[in-house]
Parts: C-alpha cells; structure tokens; sequence
C-alpha cells in the first residue's frame, strides 16, 4: 500500500523537528553568521533593493534579520499572503502586524505581485534545498509563483544540515540560484555555495562563493 505520508511533508516534519532541537545558542550563532553573510552579499552586489521575509520562530535569518536589512538597503520589500496563496509585496517602513499562519507583515502600501520584478537580490524561505537549487519550502506553493517573475539572484538561508543532496522535487518546484549555510558554533562563518543553473555574478566570488555543478 502505498505511503499516506509523502517524502516532501516526511521531510518537512524532520527539519521543523531539527529546528525546533536546536538549542538557543546554535540558532544564535547560525542567525547571525547568515545576517553577516547575507549583509556582505548585500554589499558586494550593490543592491538598493532586496525582497526578504520575517522569519517564523527557528528559521533562517531569525529576529534580527529585517532589521538588518533595513539598515542595509534603501527598500526592502516583504510579503503579504494573498488568499490565493501567492505573495503581494510591501516596502518595510520599521512596522509589521500579525498575518495569517503566524505570519508578520507589513504594513505600508501594497505594491502588486509584479514588484518583485525590479529587485537586486532575492532572500527566499525554505526548509531545505538541495545541491540542484531544488527548495523544500512550507508547503503553500507561494515560491513556485513568485521565482518565476524574478530576474535577480534567489538565495536561501538555511541552517547546518538543510543542504541536501537532493530533496523531492514536484515538475512545479522552482529552484534557488543560491544557499547560504550558517554556522554552527561562533568561530566559523556562514557557508555560501551556488547551485547548478545560475551565472555566478563576478563580485560574489570575492567574498567565498563556491560553485558546484549540481551533482
Ligand atoms: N517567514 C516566512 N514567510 C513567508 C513564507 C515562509 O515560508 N516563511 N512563505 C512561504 O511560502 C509565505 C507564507 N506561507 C506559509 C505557508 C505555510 C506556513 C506554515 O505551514 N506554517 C507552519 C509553522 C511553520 C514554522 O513555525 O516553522 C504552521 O502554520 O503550522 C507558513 C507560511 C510568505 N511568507
Ligand atoms: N505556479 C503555481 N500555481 C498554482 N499553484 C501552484 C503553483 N506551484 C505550486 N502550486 C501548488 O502549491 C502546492 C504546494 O507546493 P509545494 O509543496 O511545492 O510548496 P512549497 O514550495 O514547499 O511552498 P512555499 O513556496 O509556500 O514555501 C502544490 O501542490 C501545487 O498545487
């Protein structure tokens, strides 16, 4: 008979499991070895304007990741969860109310879903991904609507662990260009890596961005 349970939510259990294990002072150092990271990329690519998200509790980036971004650049654009599961988009102005599903989101003008087509650099949410850029995400399908008016470089945080060989992959499934693996004690730094599909732009490869070729 087969499976009730399919690999894509049996992995979704285990790394929300793994997550919520994670004592305070790994997130800690894991979340602020992704905020230095991302911040750097942020630099290196010049970027005026970045799309993120407000992580829930245990994921990437943690409680300080918007505020560090807002200092970083002059718009950051945060989603708004459309009832039809794909993401409206509004510039963070230093306040965010309480959405569905957990969820914080700002507050300020809806841009349209369409925003995210003028952006630099991309912060995407996952739970997983694997070395082909193939995300495991919270199960809405809000990404897989979103990545493909995206021109700019998509890139997810994840923790120690939640880069894969491979995750289970639906023919909807978008992929990342990027990860960005944090560390797990205070004497390392986030790990960054490329994944297979994606031109590596020159000026990542200043601050450690290995390359692989998928497999
Ligand atoms: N921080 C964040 N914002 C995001 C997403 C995300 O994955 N993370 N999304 C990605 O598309 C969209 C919202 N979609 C979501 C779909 C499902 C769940 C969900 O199932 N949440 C679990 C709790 C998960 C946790 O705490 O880790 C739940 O409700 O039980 C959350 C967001 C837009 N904003
Ligand atoms: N482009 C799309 N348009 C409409 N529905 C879609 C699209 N892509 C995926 N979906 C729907 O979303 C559902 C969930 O997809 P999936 O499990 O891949 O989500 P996810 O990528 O993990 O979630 P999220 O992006 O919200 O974090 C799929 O069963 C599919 O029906």
């Amino acid at each position: 008979m087969p499976s009730a349970v399919s690999p894509k939510s049996e992995l979704r259990s285990h790394i929300r499991s793994a997550r919520k294990a994670m004592s305070p002072t790994e997130l800690d150092f894991s979340n602020k070895s992704l905020i230095l990271a991302f911040s750097a990329m942020v630099r290196a690519a010049s970027a005026r304007s970045v799309a993120a998200y407000v992580p829930l509790a245990a994921e990437p980036g943690g409680p300080a990741l918007v505020a560090a971004l807002a200092v970083a650049v002059p718009t950051l654009l945060l989603p708004v969860l459309l009832p039809s599961r794909d993401l409206d988009w509004a510039r963070y102005d230093g306040t965010l109310t309480p959405g569905p599903l957990g969820l914080s989101q700002p507050t300020g003008p809806r841009l349209g879903v369409d925003a995210v087509r003028s952006i630099d650099l991309m912060l995407v949410p996952a739970l997983a991904v694997g070395r082909d850029g193939t995300r495991l995400g919270q199960g809405g399908g809000s990404y897989d609507r979103v990545l493909p008016r995206v021109t700019a470089p998509t890139i997810a945080l994840l923790h120690p662990g939640e880069l894969l060989p491979s995750v289970p992959a639906d023919p909807h499934d978008q992929r990342v260009c990027g990860v960005v693996v944090g560390a797990t004690t205070g004497y390392e730094t986030a790990h960054l890596d490329w994944t297979k599909g994606c031109a590596i732009p020159h000026y990542w490869h200043s601050i450690g961005l290995s390359a692989n070729d998928g497999g």
